[in-house]
């Protein structure tokens, strides 16, 4: 084959396994895993608790590393966390006793210290407005509800401008009306920047609104991704459009027979 032709993924996991050393002795949670993202996608993956996903996730972060088999991004092993991929987590990781524009200050004072304290701010008050939370740029976390802690985290990670923003399950704690609005907004920002979005989900219908690809793993130990499905819906989407239409039903049914027949957990129906 002639190299110089070979185009390098954006994003690529390739023959990726991980395995923890326990006192039980080694512990294979990911084994054999392939996944090649395009720049701009947004991926959601879904399977059972404990299979693996943060794991994957993480490698991608930086946060941890594979055993075997490479990470990459645009060509490069990735060896450490960085500006470029941004995780915004579950539970929000924010300061508590600092206000939503000091928690992101600091992360844009982190990754441009050498920026002046103008454009520091001004990208502060950008990305509090891009989340919908300028009033209340000034409250602290135990302040806020739920859902604008997550904007505010949504915020922070995206002040940085990263290629790959990483949620690992951001809505899961939050009611069922704040997470729809929340998605949609996701969605809002991230047409608007186009950044590679890689998102751990259990909720198959969030999935289906929002990615491109839906990335089935299947279950552990040593589980490896069993299925991606295209979700071929037009963008920008809009919920009950794509709700009535016959083909979300066959991929929602297929997805739920892939977790719930095909690779049924005990402990769950
Ligand atoms: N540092 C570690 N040492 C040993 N085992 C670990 C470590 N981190 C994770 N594990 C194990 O690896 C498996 C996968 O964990 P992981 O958190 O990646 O799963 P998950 O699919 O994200 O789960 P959930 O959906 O519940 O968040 C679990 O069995 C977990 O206990």
């Amino acid at each position: 084959m002639n190299t110089a032709q070979r185009i390098e993924p954006f994003l690529s996991i390739e023959n990726v396994s991980k395995i923890y050393p326990t006192r039980k002795g080694p512990f294979t949670v990911l084994e054999g895993v392939n996944l090649t993202v395009d720049e701009g996608e947004f991926i959601c993956v879904i399977g059972h608790s404990g299979c693996g996903k943060s794991t994957l996730l993480n490698m991608v972060s930086g946060f941890a590393f594979p055993t075997h088999g490479e990470v990459k991004l645009e060509g490069k092993p990735i060896t450490k966390p960085g500006p470029d991929r941004m995780v915004v987590f579950q539970n929000y990781a924010l300061l508590p006793w600092r206000t939503a524009f000091e928690n992101i200050y600091l992360a844009v004072h982190a990754v441009h210290p050498n920026k002046s304290q103008a454009e520091k701010r001004a990208i502060v008050r950008d990305s509090i407005a891009m989340v919908g939370l300028s009033e209340a740029a000034d409250k602290k976390p135990p302040q806020m509800s739920g859902g604008m802690r997550q904007r505010v985290s949504i915020a922070r990670a995206l002040s940085i401008r990263p290629k790959v923003l990483i949620l690992d399950e951001p809505f899961g704690a939050l009611d069922a009306i704040t997470k729809e609005e929340l998605q949609e907004e996701l969605l809002k920002i991230w047409s608007d920047n186009r950044c590679t979005v890689l998102m751990i989900t259990h909720d198959i219908d969030e999935a289906l609104f929002l990615s491109d690809k839906l990335v089935m793993m299947t279950n552990g130990p040593a589980a490896k991704i069993g299925e991606v499905m295209e979700i071929p819906f037009p963008r920008p989407r809009d919920r009950v459009q794509i709700m009535e239409d016959p083909e979300y039903y066959k991929l929602r049914n297929h997805a739920l027979d892939f977790l719930y027949h095909r690779f049924a957990h005990d402990d769950v129906g």
